[in-house]
């Protein structure tokens, strides 16, 4: 028993390893190009199916959460398509805080192994289960694993229409929180003028699919939906914000008061102080990688 247990960590380990080894390659490529944004993997590889809507979230994937699992299931549970497309979008450059702690190469491992969790989760779904297995798995989205250069939503999206990845005309929704929401509608991000006007172009193509986020730093559910309504009033036009802009941004519920708040930054916690707590935190195939890789154990490369 603990020989097969022991062979199947091996085998996992080697396998981790592979993909480590792949995506430093692919990266690696990536930084020395002059190109903005890049499809590293589609998972499956084999597809051919394009859609016009792309479903794009982007994270830090340090690491990817169940939080992150249910932000992109509900949104394709809710929008049902035959076999939708997803974008797991990693910024090499973030707006704010320098890159750590997991590598780079360790977090789009993560990334894949959360494509292969996402479709595992939808699977299951009535939306998705359709008549036979064949025909779920047909159905199932196809998911990009993606990098960019660029640490703000409005640069991303424009090196996304830009990449010959997509179908043209390409509606993206970027499905974001909260916090994430507050901070695109900050006009500090937005020199020289620091206004909000350079949103205009972003959000007259694409939509924003938000999901609340209750917390003590950034109010509760009533805050959060006043700070659209606030926009849709006209409160925002002094900083040269449209009113119309509120049409595209859908706000949605997040977990309920009942449920345990679910954070990158508990999940490294977690991984430090309470182990069994990544079951909830975490997705399957990233728990085990993130038990065995141990990728903040304090040796990250990036
Ligand atoms: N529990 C959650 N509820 C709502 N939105 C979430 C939740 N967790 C993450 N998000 C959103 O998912 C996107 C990517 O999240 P991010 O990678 O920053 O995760 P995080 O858990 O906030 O990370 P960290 O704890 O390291 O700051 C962001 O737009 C963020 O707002
Ligand atoms: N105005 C903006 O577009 C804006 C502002 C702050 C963060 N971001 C980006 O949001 C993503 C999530 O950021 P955090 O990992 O800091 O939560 C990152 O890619 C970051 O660069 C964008």
């Amino acid at each position: 028993m603990i020989i097969a247990f022991k062979q199947l960590l091996s085998r996992s380990m080697s396998s981790f390893r592979a993909l480590q080894a792949q995506y430093g390659v692919l990266l690696k490529r990536f930084l020395n190009s002059n190109k903005d944004f890049e499809v590293l993997t589609t998972i499956p590889p084999d597809h051919s199916a394009e859609s016009e809507t792309l479903y794009v979230l982007d994270s830090s994937f340090n690491p990817p959460t169940r939080a992150h699992l249910r932000i992109v299931s509900t949104a394709l549970i809710e929008n049902p398509q035959h076999r939708p497309r997803v974008l797991l979008l990693l910024a090499t450059q973030n707006a704010d805080k320098p890159s750590k702690p997991a590598s780079f190469e360790d977090r789009l491992v993560m990334m894949e192994l959360f494509a292969r969790d996402l479709r595992a989760h939808l699977a299951s779904a009535p939306a998705f289960a359709a008549s036979g297995v064949t025909n779920a798995v047909e159905t199932l989205p196809l998911i990009d694993i993606g990098v960019t250069k660029m640490p703000y939503f409005v640069d991303k999206a424009t090196a996304i229409e830009a990449s010959d990845s997509y179908p043209v005309p390409l509606e993206q929704v970027h499905l974001t929180g909260y916090d994430t929401l507050i901070r695109i509608f900050d006009s500090k991000y937005y020199a020289p003028e620091h206004t909000l006007k350079p949103l205009g172009p972003f959000l007259s193509k694409h939509r924003l699919r938000v999901t609340m986020r209750p917390s003590d730093e950034w109010g509760g559910r009533e805050e959060q939906l006043e700070y659209v309504a606030a926009l849709a009033r006209g409160d925002r036009d002094g900083e040269g914000a449209r009113r119309e802009w509120a049409d595209r941004i859908q706000l949605v519920e997040g977990r309920l008061s009942s449920d345990r708040p679910v954070s990158s930054t508990r999940a490294r916690e977690a991984l430090q102080s309470a182990p069994q707590d990544l079951d909830w935190l975490v997705p399957e195939q990233v728990r085990q990688f993130v038990l065995s890789e141990r990728p903040y154990s304090g040796n990250s490369r990036m």
